[in-house]
């Protein structure tokens, strides 16, 4: 897998985030509830500092204590509505908030499964893992707290600014001046904070990976004795996140020093103009109370200013990055218009043609390939290793589409089906055996989780996979994450299972049985027969034994089928053909054992 470089791109950060207007248009009305709570919240508080002013200037200035009373009970009036508006924007906001973060994360991981494999094959598994985990909590706590303060706190500093210039404009200027070397340094600041944040994003995703390979490949690390080594690149890795973390951490703390230091300045131009304008009876002292009580309010509003727009910073990386996702196109899907077409079990699979180029790749891996498979015929693909056996067998259920001719069952190219159908009528089991935390029964039934127990019982039993009945729930055994716990050979037969589970139109191979002891590959050979006799196959083969398995054999050589026949005819005429199995002859030759399999096989 190749490493996905970090790329800050200049796309402007409120189209970044506008990205995620259409998660949120569902849950508008709970957005506006929010928005208008917070708002409200914040003007009822607001109000304050002009109750204050005028308790001081009027029934305390005259002395005057019934006066207090209706004006302590509208303070108290409005200290009730602020709690009320707190609890029902924090109610809105976080359940807008947390259904927000579920449908991005839906939408992220099926998008993922829709992407096609060449695209998975280019990203690194951390960098995607990082993208639907952090990512999308970065997105979930900036919807559910940042943007509401952002945009609210921006509107409190404009109101009070009003109510600052209304009270005594002369202060009021001198604090909107104070302001202004504070907003010129939070736009530069911005720049450089979305760099470091995309940078440090995108190294968490790089760690990610490694943890994931070292977790994954542990038995090989442990094996070879590499323990050291591993944990060097991981830890060269984490010592840069950390510096760029630390980075991140320096510009930062300049913008809080500058937003912490900002109103103290501010403060001491009011005290001492205010003290002035009062002398001179330009200003009452509630006014000057209302005025400090005013500002105070504006404290927070500008300190949160650093810490909100970081986060903004944040979230849009975070939406540029899940965006590079959203964005990568569907190369492999349903063309417009497609319909279910009518494919018979067996069905007929042919190749025109074909030809395949992987996406940046010079030279094709596949030219010109040629092969019809008859319907319940069993053709086994013969090759050298990177001659494009597993290549082509990825083209039959599009795992990749081919860039020439085209593959077609039944007379209809595989294009022209729906992937649904496809993916239903075609079968594949991978060398690679995955299984998922599931239990047995589920993996063996993922791609047809209609299929009853008998069926599973009969798929069980073709790939000689009985020993799951002696696991302690038997086929509800949850096997561990990705089967860890069967050996081998286990999660082959059941990757077999799995793929002979309904008897499709079409059964892809690919050296399913490499990982099987002579003894039970013999078992299993025996029972797949039965299903061979009833599909159409198309069989990876490395090993004499598998080729036993088939009518015919194609050999691929550097992407081209150079011939196709029956085993025997090939032994006899085609060196090339002669030259990969002859290891396996001369074995037969030795035992004595294969050799009338190999003569049965020809003359099948
Ligand atoms: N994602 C990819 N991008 C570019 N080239 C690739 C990619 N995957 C495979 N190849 C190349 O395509 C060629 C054919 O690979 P393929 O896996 O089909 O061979 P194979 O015959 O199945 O080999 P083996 O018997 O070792 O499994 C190889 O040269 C391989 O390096």
């Amino acid at each position: 897998m190749t490493e996905t470089p970090a790329a800050p791109d200049d796309r402007g950060r409120l189209s970044s985030l506008a990205r995620l207007w259409p998660f949120a248009r569902p849950y508008r009305g709970l957005v506006a509830l929010t928005f208008v709570g917070a708002l409200l919240a914040t003007l009822t508080q607001l109000a304050i500092p002009l109750i204050t002013q005028d308790v001081v200037d009027g029934p305390i200035a005259d002395g005057d204590r019934a006066g207090l009373v209706p004006l302590l009970a509208l303070a108290l009036a409005f200290g009730i509505a602020e709690a009320a508006l707190f609890f029902l924007r924090r109610w809105a906001m976080n359940i807008s908030s947390l259904q927000i973060e579920r449908d991005l994360r839906d939408t992220l991981y099926q998008r993922l499964q829709r992407l096609p494999v060449a695209f998975h094959e280019g990203w690194s598994s951390g960098q995607l893992l990082s993208r639907a985990t952090s990512d999308v909590s970065t997105i979930r706590r900036f919807v559910g707290f940042g943007a509401v303060f952002l945009v609210v706190n921006l509107i409190t500093c404009a109101v009070v600014g009003v109510l600052l210039l209304v009270t005594y404009w002369p202060l009021g200027v001198a604090v909107l001046v104070t302001t202004l070397p504070l907003t010129w340094y939070g736009l530069r600041w911005e720049k450089r904070y979305n760099t470091q944040s995309r940078l440090v994003q995108d190294e968490q995703g790089e760690l990610a990976t490694d943890v994931e390979e070292a977790v994954q490949g542990i038995r090989v690390v442990k094996s070879l004795g590499r323990s050291g080594l591993v944990f060097g690149r991981y830890d060269r890795k984490a010592q840069r996140l950390r510096d760029l973390q630390l980075d991140k951490v320096r510009t930062l703390a300049l913008i809080w020093c500058l937003f912490e230091f900002h109103p103290q300045i501010t403060l001491a131009v009011i005290l001492v103009g205010g003290s002035l304008a009062v002398g001179s009876g330009a200003l009452t002292v509630g006014g000057l109370v209302g005025f400090v009580t005013l500002f105070t309010v504006l404290l927070w509003p500008i300190l949160s200013l650093g810490f909100l727009l970081a986060q903004a910073q944040e979230t849009a990386s975070a939406c540029d990055r899940i965006g590079e996702l959203l964005d990568a196109p569907l190369t492999v899907t349903d063309a417009p218009g497609v319909r279910p077409q009518a494919v018979g079990t067996p069905a007929r699979l042919r190749f025109e043609h074909v030809g395949f180029r992987f996406p940046g790749a010079g030279d094709p891996v596949l030219a010109d390939v040629d092969l019809d498979v008859a319907p319940g015929e069993t053709v086994a693909l013969v090759g050298a290793t990177g001659s494009g056996k597993t290549t082509m067998t990825a083209l039959v259920a599009r795992l990749f589409d081919v860039t020439a001719g085209r593959v077609t069952l039944d007379g209809h190219d595989v294009r022209d089906l729906p992937l649904v159908q496809l993916r239903t009528v075609v079968a594949t089991a991978f060398e690679e055996a995955t299984l998922f935390s599931m239990s047995v029964r589920e993996n063996v039934a993922l791609g047809r989780p209609d299929a009853t127990d008998d069926e599973v019982a009969e798929a069980l039993r073709v790939a000689q996979a009985d020993f799951v009945h002696d696991l302690p729930w038997g086929l509800d055994t949850r096997i561990g994450e990705q089967g860890l716990s069967l050996s081998g050979g286990q999660r082959q037969r059941l990757a077999l299972a799995r793929a002979v589970l309904g008897r499709p139109s079409v059964l892809v191979l690919d050296d399913p049985l490499s990982a099987l002891d002579v003894h039970t590959e013999a078992l299993v050979e025996r029972a797949l027969r039965e299903v061979l006799a009833e599909t159409t196959a198309l069989v990876v083969a490395h090993r004499a034994s598998t080729v036993m398995l088939a009518d015919r054999v194609a050999l691929l050589e550097h992407g081209r089928i150079t011939a196709v026949g029956r085993h025997s005819d090939l032994l006899a005429e085609v060196p090339a053909y002669r030259a990969l199995l002859s290891s396996e002859s001369e074995l037969a030759g030795l035992t004595g054992l294969a050799g009338p399999e190999l003569s049965e096989a020809g003359s099948r």
